[in-house]
C-alpha cells in the first residue's frame, strides 16, 4: 500500500515558529512518531512525505536517521492541506492503485490502525477511519446562537488514515479543483462526488496535534505506551 503524508502545513494553532510536526515528544519530533508507524506496518510499502521545501533538510536527516526499509519521497506541498494531497497524488509510482493519506500530525495512529485501513481498502473504493462522537454537538449560527442539534448516533469525528482507489481520487480532486471546491478532509472531494466513503473504526488516540495543550495528551498518550 502507498502511504501519502501531508506534513506541509505552519502549525498556526499551534502557535510555533516551525512546522509543527519537528517539534519534539518524549524527545522525537512528531513526525518520527508517525514515521515509525508506517514503517512497522506490514502493510505500507511506499512512503511519500508532503512538506515545506524549507523542512526538507530536517525531513532528510529524520529519515537518514530512522534507516527506514521503504521507499521514501519527498513531495513539495502546496497552500492548503488539500492542495498538499493534490500535489503528492501526482508524485505517486505509476504502479499505486490505491492510497492511505494520513496527516503527520496525528503521530498516535498505530500500525496496526494502518493494516486495517489497508485491508478494508482492498474490498471498498473509499474509507476513512473515524470514532462515534461522545459530546453533543450544536450547529450554531455567526451570532454564536444555537440553531441545530444533530442527531449524536449519526455523528462520527473523521480522522485519517483515509484511503481511496489512486484513480478515483485523483478525478474528484480534479473537479474540486475545476469548481473550486474547499474541503478540510479528501472523503469530502467523494461525498461531493456522491460516491460512497466507508468508516473503519479508527482510535480514541488517534489525536491530531494541533494545539498546544495536544503536545501534552500526546505525551501522555507515549508515555503510557512505552511503559
Ligand atoms: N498546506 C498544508 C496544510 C496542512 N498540511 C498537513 O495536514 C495535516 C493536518 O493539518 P493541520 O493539523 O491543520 O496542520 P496545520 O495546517 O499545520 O495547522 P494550522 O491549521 O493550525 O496551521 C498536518 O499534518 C499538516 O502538516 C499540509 O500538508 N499542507
Ligand atoms: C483530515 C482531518 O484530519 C480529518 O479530521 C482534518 O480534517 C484535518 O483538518 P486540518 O484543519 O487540516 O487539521
Amino acid at each position: 500500500m502507498h502511504l501519502l503524508i501531508p506534513a506541509a502545513g505552519m502549525g498556526r494553532r499551534m502557535g510555533s515558529d516551525r512546522n509543527k510536526l519537528l517539534l519534539k515528544l518524549l524527545g522525537k519530533p512528531l513526525l518520527v512518531w508517525t514515521l515509525l508507524a508506517a514503517e512497522n506496518a506490514t502493510s505500507i510499502d511506499w512512503i511519500g512525505i508532503i512538506g515545506q521545501k524549507l523542512d526538507f533538510p530536517d525531513f532528510k536527516e529524520m529519515i537518514a536517521n530512522l534507516k527506514l526499509t521503504k521507499p521514501v519521497t519527498l513531495v513539495i506541498g502546496g497552500d492548503t492541506r488539500q492542495e498538499s494531497v493534490y500535489n503528492g497524488l501526482q508524485a505517486l509510482p505509476e504502479s499505486a492503485e490505491r492510497v492511505l493519506i494520513h496527516d503527520g500530525a496525528r503521530c498516535l495512529a498505530t500500525s496496526e490502525l494502518f493494516n486495517r485501513c489497508s485491508e478494508t481498502l482492498l474490498s471498498c473504493r473509499g474509507l476513512i477511519a473515524a470514532i462515534p462522537v461522545k459530546d453533543t454537538i450544536k450547529i450554531v449560527d455567526r451570532d454564536l446562537f444555537i440553531k441545530d442539534t444533530p442527531n449524536r448516533s449519526h455523528l462520527w469525528a473523521a480522522q485519517t488514515p483515509q484511503g481511496f482507489e489512486v484513480k478515483l481520487l485523483k478525478d474528484c480532486h480534479y473537479k474540486g479543483r475545476k469548481l473550486g471546491w474547499k474541503v478540510t478532509d479528501d472523503a469530502a472531494l467523494l461525498e461531493k462526488c456522491q460516491l460512497p466513503v466507508k468508516i473503519v473504526e479508527g482510535e480514541e488516540t488517534n489525536l491530531k496535534v494541533t494545539t498546544p495543550g495536544d503536545l501534552a495528551i500526546a505525551e501522555f498518550i507515549l508515555r503510557q505506551r512505552t511503559i
